[in-house]
């Protein structure tokens, strides 16, 4: 759906250059959701206005949709849906008018058919909600009506810039939801972008992590975490009237050669293991503990985040990055 290779931009201005997107590759297959993860001025949006053919590259090229960026700018228009950052509505024009201008722009065939089933499916045929303008609607509504217009024209490729900033979390979850049933219910390709954490680990396939113009990772949430930063198993011992701290130096020791444990640190009386795939480690832990007569008091396994993930490859916490810039 979407293969870009080498995609750049850099903007001068009187400040000077900024390489706001440093070659960009990327791929997309169709029915996926892609989400495009990274702190504030990474360059997602300016990635997203390239590929919906809003911004010119400075170098690189792409095919979206099947159409090249360059050559068929307005092919690849017709074949996507774009939903800005903060919407385009007019807060004044009633909703429904709004659908209906956006129809007959893209000529489709039989407009109040496809409203109603947009409204629908967008939970946007409540009592006299189409009535309403943008103004009169919640920030909910607003955000599924601002979808029901990158809709409108049956769109096999999305772009959904930041589509949940703002909202509350009961309505981020159940845009969520709407996102989901496109890909299942239409098999339309999502491409998203957001800074939320969760939202790409809930939501996203395949997430691609960029930072400072340039992708630094990319898998799916669980491949991410599962190669990048392995799972955080902690151990506490039993000491049996053994002091913990060498306890917990004996259950070191017994864990050294295990091929599962990357780091083992002990902290506070406790052993904190940094695993390989801990669901498949976990009982052969248990097993070599067992084996070297270390005795168990709990033992708690945490999954990384994709901040961890962050952390590791730049070295810089996705959230404080997230909020230096804010
Ligand atoms: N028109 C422009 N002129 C100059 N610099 C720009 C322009 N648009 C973006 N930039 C710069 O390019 C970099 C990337 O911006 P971009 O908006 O793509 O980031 P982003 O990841 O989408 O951030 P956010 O999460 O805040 O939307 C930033 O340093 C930004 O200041």
């Amino acid at each position: 759906m979407i293969e870009a290779r080498g995609l750049a931009r850099t903007f001068t201005g009187r400040r000077g250059t900024v390489e706001a997107v440093r070659g960009v590759d990327l791929s997309v297959a169709l029915g996926e959701i892609v989400g495009f993860l990274g702190p504030n001025g990474a360059g997602k949006s300016t990635t997203l206005r390239m590929l919906t053919t809003l911004l010119a590259p400075t170098a690189g090229s792409a095919t979206v949709a099947g159409r090249d960026l360059r050559t068929d700018p307005g092919g690849v228009r017709r074949r996507i849906g774009y939903v800005a950052q903060g919407g385009g509505t007019d807060p004044s024009v009633p909703a429904g008018e709004e659908l209906e201008l956006q129809a007959r722009l893209y000529g489709v065939a039989d407009p109040a058919a496809r409203i109603r089933e947009l409204a629908r499916r967008l939970e946007l045929d409540g009592e006299g909600l189409l009535a309403r303008p943008s103004a009169a609607m919640s920030g909910g509504q607003r955000r599924r009506l601002d979808v029901a217009l990158g809709l409108v024209h049956r769109p096999p490729l999305v772009f959904l810039d930041e589509p949940t900033t703002g909202l509350d979390p009961q309505s981020r979850g159940h845009l969520w939801e709407h996102i989901r049933r496109l890909r299942d219910r239409d098999g339309t390709t999502v491409f998203l972008t957001t800074h939320y954490l969760d939202e790409a680990d809930a939501l996203c396939d395949r997430v691609l992590i960029i930072d400072r113009g340039r992708i630094v990772a990319e898998g799916s949430p669980a491949e991410l975490k599962r190669r990048v930063a392995g799972d955080v198993v902690t151990v506490e011992l039993a000491g049996s009237g053994a002091p913990l701290e060498q306890v917990a130096l004996r259950a070191r020791t017994a864990l050294a050669g295990h091929s599962a444990v990357r780091e083992a640190t002990v902290l506070e009386g406790a052993l904190r293991l940094t695993v390989d795939d801990g669901d498949r480690s976990l009982m052969s832990l248990i097993r070599a503990l067992d084996e070297a007569g270390v005795e168990l008091a709990a033992l708690r396994m945490a999954r990384p985040t994709l901040d961890d993930v962050f952390l590791t490859v730049t070295g810089r916490s996705l959230r404080d990055s997230a909020s230096a810039a804010a």
